[in-house]
């Protein structure tokens, strides 16, 4: 029984990052992932777009499904205003303990709630449980087969509005064909994609950016 690579992901993160500095935590990931062991955090590159795509948005309340171990938590939490609510959604409870500690360590539990459990049952149960009227932004990082269903559950359930960005990591690699498909062509979403790499290396992927038409 030894140690998970998100456990040796966090022991770097609580070795080498500074308290507080959520700098700090990203460059010490990515060192990690680089340098020890690939992890599929969405990475340096593609995070750079996530960056500004969130720094551009500026969102009050703001969604990720998907978190692992809270890199791109990390990375977008940073980014809020003031005032502003990260919601993300993490099923696997090893993966969501870890994540835990990762935000704790950067210092961004004011900005952030993970929630643990499947992203299909706790999506409609958004606004009873968290007060959420709508999403400004979302950040798609979980199970692909899920981005699509999810997607539709979202527009269901009333939490997009005119405006809202939908983000989607990993849609050349591993691929989401058909959330593709579905967002591309339907007139409710006007897409772009962003051409990059898959994280740590030289593969292609990309982010899909959506806004919903309402
Ligand atoms: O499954 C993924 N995420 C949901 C579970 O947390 C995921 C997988 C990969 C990946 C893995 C194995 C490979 F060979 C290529 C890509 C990459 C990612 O960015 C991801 O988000
Ligand atoms: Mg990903």
């Amino acid at each position: 029984t030894g140690s998970t690579r998100p456990q040796r992901l966090l022991r770097a993160v609580q070795k080498k990052a500074t308290q507080g500095d959520p700098q700090s935590v990203i460059a010490t990931i990515d060192h990690f992932c680089r340098h020890s062991e690939w992890a599929m955090n969405v990475g340096d590159e593609k995070g750079s777009i996530l960056d500004s795509v969130v720094t551009e948005l500026n969102p009050s309340s703001a969604l990720e499904l998907g978190t692992y171990c809270g890199y791109s938590t990390v990375r977008i939490a940073r980014l809020l205003p003031p005032g502003s609510k990260l919601i993300t959604l993490e099923f696997n409870p090893a993966y969501a303990a870890v994540a835990r500690q990762v935000i704790a360590w950067a210092g961004l539990n004011d900005k952030v709630q993970l929630v643990e459990g499947p992203s299909g049952d706790l999506i409609p149960q958004m606004k009873e449980l968290f007060g959420v009227q709508t999403f400004d932004f979302v950040f798609l990082d979980h199970w692909k087969d899920r981005y699509l269903p999810d997607t539709k559950l979202l527009e269901e359930c009333g939490l997009l509005r005119k405006g809202t960005v939908l983000l989607a990591d990993n849609v050349i690699c591993p691929g989401t064909p058909e959330y593709l498909e579905y967002i591309r062509n339907s007139s409710r979403y006007e897409s772009r994609y962003f051409k990059s790499h898959l994280e740590y290396t030289k593969v292609e992927d990309g982010l899909e950016k959506s806004v919903f038409l309402g």
